[in-house]
């Protein structure tokens, strides 16, 4: 089984803010990706696609990806440009955020194990805490879905390459003017298809860097980390 990893990190960080996009951001004096390539080089992925901002290629942060591609205007036509880049021997591909940088090694090989041994499309999941609320354009609840059976999912979600390019192929780029909205993460994709997609358990480093208090956050669990 030949494994690589589409990391994504082409995203500007809006919410995030600052004057380099998100993924070059630092945390503790290294850019979040040089993290995520961290873990990465410790899991069994063989290869890594770094996709990132067009003009970041050649950033020496980049230097643990093994390809390097420019990424697209949503995350999901990013993604789809990373699987072009794929050598052809790969058959299990994850899809990581450089934004999730904290995720440990062993959440990717528990995703690529699920994969190996059963499922075609695996994400990780953590418990809801909060109520969750359905509601409509003017605000108002229409429906508060059973707790139990939500999952927040993260990144990386695990796939048999084949399923992962034919849910890409059916979606198409989702870049402006596309017919369909784009899918917020790649799961979503191979739900559209009507395939099925399993959670297995997440993990509490693996949230996703997206406001300038999660960059608080990630420095409080790098310091703990650094105190054991
Ligand atoms: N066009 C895009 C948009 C997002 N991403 C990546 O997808 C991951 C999850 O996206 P998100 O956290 O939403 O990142 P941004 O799009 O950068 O954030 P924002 O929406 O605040 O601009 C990030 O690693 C981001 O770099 C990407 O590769 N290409
Ligand atoms: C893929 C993802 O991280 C799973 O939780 C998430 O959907 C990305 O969403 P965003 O809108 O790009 O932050």
């Amino acid at each position: 089984m030949t494994v690589a990893c589409i990391l994504v990190a082409a995203g500007r960080g809006e919410r995030l803010g600052g004057d380099r996009p998100k993924a070059f951001a630092e945390l503790a004096g290294r850019p979040l990706v040089e993290y995520a390539l961290r873990a990465l080089a410790r899991s069994r992925a063989h290869d890594v696609v770094a996709v990132v901002p067009a003009g970041l290629e050649n950033d020496p942060a980049l230097d643990g990806a093994t390809r390097v591609v420019a990424g697209g205007a949503t995350r999901q036509e990013s993604v789809l440009l990373g699987l072009r880049a794929l050598p052809g021997s790969v058959d299990v591909v994850l899809v990581h955020d450089a934004a999730r940088c904290l995720a440990p090694p062993e959440l990717f090989d528990a995703v690529v194990d699920a994969v190996a041994a059963r499922h075609d499309a695996v994400v990780p999941g953590l418990a809801v805490v909060d109520t969750v609320k359905q509601v409509d354009d003017g605000g108002r609840v229409i429906a508060t879905p059973d707790r139990e059976a939500l999952r927040a999912v993260q990144t990386p979600q695990g796939f048999r390459r084949s399923v992962l390019e034919r849910a890409h192929a059916a979606a198409g780029p989702a870049s402006a003017g596309s017919a369909d909205p784009p899918a917020s993460d790649d799961a979503g994709l191979v739900e559209r298809l009507g395939l099925p997609v399993y959670v297995v358990p997440g993990h509490p480093d693996a949230f996703k860097i997206t406001q300038p208090m999660d960059l608080l956050l990630a420095e409080a669990v790098l310091a703990a980390k650094a105190a054991l």
